[in-house]
């Protein structure tokens, strides 16, 4: 406060006459100065950028606060004075100033720091944006800022007029409004309204209750009442001044207390108006030692008042002890007025402390309920919303432990059946409804769809928080439930980290549901459908071993499981391109002997792609371990050269031949290196020899080759990450 006076004192040069006498062809600046920090401050950062306040230049800050509201208490009426409610009063007001003159705080340091004056004109009105109005007339304001900030919560709410564009309907003629938003001017409107400055004096019939009194001499700011404006030119301590309000006449207005609404009685303004001179409309600067000035002359006013009533009433002749007539003396009837003023006024500010604070407290609450039961409203629904997040959170966690524990007891049995031989029937999938699936799959929307086979169609779909792939077999498939879900026991135990795993099912409509592979299949990543980079070699080496070690895992299985018809587009990616193979349903079902280590495949059981085809199956109808290693031979000579199956084992052999492999590499795939490109080219023309016996093992021959290839590919690959 120290330093506003300081800067203030600079200003005490205007005179309120200085100010409304000022040249007519003078840019008077205001700014409003709102009651958020933000709002107001950046115009007038943008005021002094911008020079649009010229350097050692003045600027008005307005600042319209609402007036506490109050009772009317009848002058005169007799009421019980309670000290500490006068206290209460005190305090208050005191607040009320100091939370006034925050506002302005900043706006004086910018002010100072850039060598402008200012004038603070504090004001009280019920609406604030007509306030703005009058002071832009009562000041004769030709350029007034004004920063738009974004609507406060109860305002959206509630829907009303913003103070902004309010002034830009109401502004007078004679003012420019100019409308910042984000530090920069948004608008620069020039008013229709062509009132003169004068004309917009005149106020509305709640304002004029503030108005009527004012004299157009120049007369102390007595009152500090509800809708009173005050300016300061420079900030008198609040204390000082509430001393200054607490000392002022009765108030002239009342309020009803049912609507809150403040409304004026005339009569009383009356009969104000004689004991309580207001501040004149024109509105300067008000030195504080010309209020000190005034104040002791109004309490002279008073005291007069109230001799003239006091030797009204008390002139007249009384008898005295001794029975004589005799009339009062002066210093009687002067110590009577004075008396009678005292008690006046402390019956008028105990009553006016007790009203205003019960009124107070009864707005206060009725806002306060207004924005508590919008917040109520709100949290509600937050906590409406987090319990049922909880609830899908505990169900989902419920869900997880029982899959665990399924697992882990799956993993018992098997581990005893692999030592045991026997087998459980204990279910390891978890079971959904179709209601569930369509839910998931939202109807098996065509948006969702991510393929189809030769066994059905497959979607993606959300099943407890999380993405899966569905996939929906075709009727024909549709085994009978035994057998269908007999498979689905053996699948759902099939855990391995290169196998796609079967999450659950829905047996009475035949769906399998598996985990979700964001990045398609092998083939779909080959030839670049999915719009994605192609694969780099080093990612390819990578895949040739996840391939074989899943396939040394079926075949190692207590019940060989032969996958029969792997290919390009049953092995898939995960979202960071580790492969998995699919889509062993089929392969599944063929059972190979533990002594003769082969079985014959049914067609409906087992219906091989001819391209892939082992030629030993094709020739003898058997299916061995070694199938697989056939298409595997395949996939491997795909994914280096990117060319078809058919006739692949041919070109690739005539190239090795030649010694221009590098002819026959994908070179999207980038520099591969040719030493191990030619081992695994070598390897997979191997595994399609025509005779299995002729074909290396998985164990021995194909893990030699791969691994040995794994150096190189793994540095790169932790060099392209
Ligand atoms: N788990 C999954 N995650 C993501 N996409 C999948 C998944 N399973 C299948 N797909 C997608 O669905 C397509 C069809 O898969 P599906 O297994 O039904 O047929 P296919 O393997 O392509 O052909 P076929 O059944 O003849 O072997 C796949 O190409 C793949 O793009």
């Amino acid at each position: 406060m120290g330093e506003i006076k300081e800067v203030a004192s600079k200003n005490e040069r205007r005179t309120p006459q200085m100010t409304d006498e000022a040249d007519e062809n003078e840019q008077r600046i205001g700014i409003c100065v709102g009651s958020e920090r933000s709002n107001g401050l950046g115009a007038l950062k943008w005021a002094i950028d911008t020079k649009f306040i010229p350097m050692q230049g003045h600027v008005r800050l307005l600042h319209v606060m609402r007036p506490a509201p109050s009772l009317h208490i009848r002058m005169g009426s007799k009421q019980s004075v309670d000290p500490v409610t006068e206290e209460k009063v005190l305090k208050f007001k005191e607040k009320r100033l100091e939370t006034a003159m925050k506002h302005f705080e900043e706006y004086i340091e910018l002010c100072k720091r850039n060598k402008i004056t200012y004038e603070l004109c504090y004001t009280e009105n019920d609406s604030v944006r007509r306030e703005l109005v009058i002071q832009i007339s009562t000041l004769k304001i030709t350029k007034l800022l004004l920063q738009k900030s974004p609507k406060p919560f109860l305002k959206r709410i509630v829907g009303s007029e913003s103070i902004s564009s309010y002034m830009r309907k109401n502004t007078p003629g004679f003012c420019s409004l100019v409308v910042i938003q984000n530090g920069v001017p948004m608008e620069r409107i020039q008013s229709r309204r062509t009132l003169s400055p004068d004309l917009t004096l005149s106020r509305t019939s709640s304002d004029r209750t503030n108005v009527m009194s004012f004299s157009h001499e120049l007369r102390p700011p007595i009152d500090g009442g509800v809708s009173l404006r005050r300016c300061f030119s420079r900030p008198n301590s609040p204390k000082a001044f509430i001393s200054r309000t607490l000392s002022r006449g009765a108030r002239d207005d009342c309020t009803d207390l049912n609507t809150g609404q403040v409304t004026s009685k005339t009569e009383q303004t009356t009969s104000l108006a004689l004991s309580s001179p207001y501040l004149p409309p024109v509105i300067g600067t008000v030195h504080a030692d010309s209020k000190l000035d005034a104040q002791r002359s109004h309490r002279i006013d008073l005291l007069q008042r109230n001799l003239n009533e006091a030797e009204l009433a008390q002139r007249r002749p009384y008898r005295g002890n001794s029975g004589e007539i005799t009339f009062p003396k002066d210093e009687e009837i002067v110590e009577t007025a004075t008396q009678k003023l005292a008690g006046d006024q402390r019956q008028r500010d105990a009553a006016e402390c007790a009203s205003s604070t019960s009124f107070l407290s009864v707005c206060c609450h009725q806002r306060e309920l207004e924005e508590l039961k919008a917040w109520e409203k709100i949290l509600r629904k937050r906590l409406e919303e987090e319990t049922n997040n909880r609830i899908a959170a505990n169900e989902e966690l419920e869900r997880e432990r029982r899959l665990r524990k399924i697992a882990e007891e799956t993993a018992l049995e098997m581990s005893k059946a692999a030592s045991s031989g026997t087998r459980t029937d204990h279910n390891s999938w978890w079971q959904y409804s179709f209601e569930e699936i369509e839910k998931a799959t939202d109807n098996f929307n065509a948006m969702n769809k991510l393929g189809q086979g030769t066994y059905g169609k497959v979607y993606k779909g959300i099943l407890h928080h999380t993405t899966v792939a569905i996939k929906l077999l075709a009727k024909e498939r549709n085994a009978d439930l035994h057998e269908f879900q007999t498979k689905l026991e053996l699948l759902s135990r099939l855990h391995h980290p290169h196998l796609v795993m079967l999450l659950g099912a829905c047996p009475d409509k035949a769906c399998l549901i598996y985990e979700y592979m964001a990045n398609g299949s092998l083939e779909e990543q080959l030839y670049s459908q999915r719009g994605t980079p192609p694969l780099p070699w080093f990612i390819r080496f990578r895949i040739f071993l996840e391939v074989a070690r899943a396939l040394l895992f079926l075949h190692s299985c207590p019940q060989r499981i032969v996958h029969g018809h792997l290919k390009l587009r049953n092995v898939l990616l995960d979202r960071g391109y580790v492969s998995k193979i699919t889509d062993i349903h089929v392969a599944e079902l063929v059972h190979i002997s533990s002594i003769s280590n082969a079985t014959t495949a049914t067609e409906t059981l087992f219906t091989p792609t001819s391209a892939y085809m082992d030629p030993h199956y094709l020739r003898t109808g058997i299916v061995t371990c070694d199938t697989d290693v056939y298409s595997l031979g395949i996939l491997i000579l795909q994914l280096l050269t990117k060319r078809p199956p058919l006739g692949i084992a041919f070109s690739v052999e005539e190239a090795l031949e030649r010694g221009q492999l590098h002819e026959m590499l994908d070179q999207s795939a980038g520099p591969w290196p040719l030493d191990e490109a030619m081992a695994v080219a070598r390897l997979g023309l191997k595994c399609m020899e025509p005779k299995p016996k002729d074909r290396p093992t998985l164990e021995t021959g194909v893990f030699t080759v791969l691994e040995s290839i794994q150096k190189a590919a793994g540095s790169s690959e932790t060099t392209a990450h």
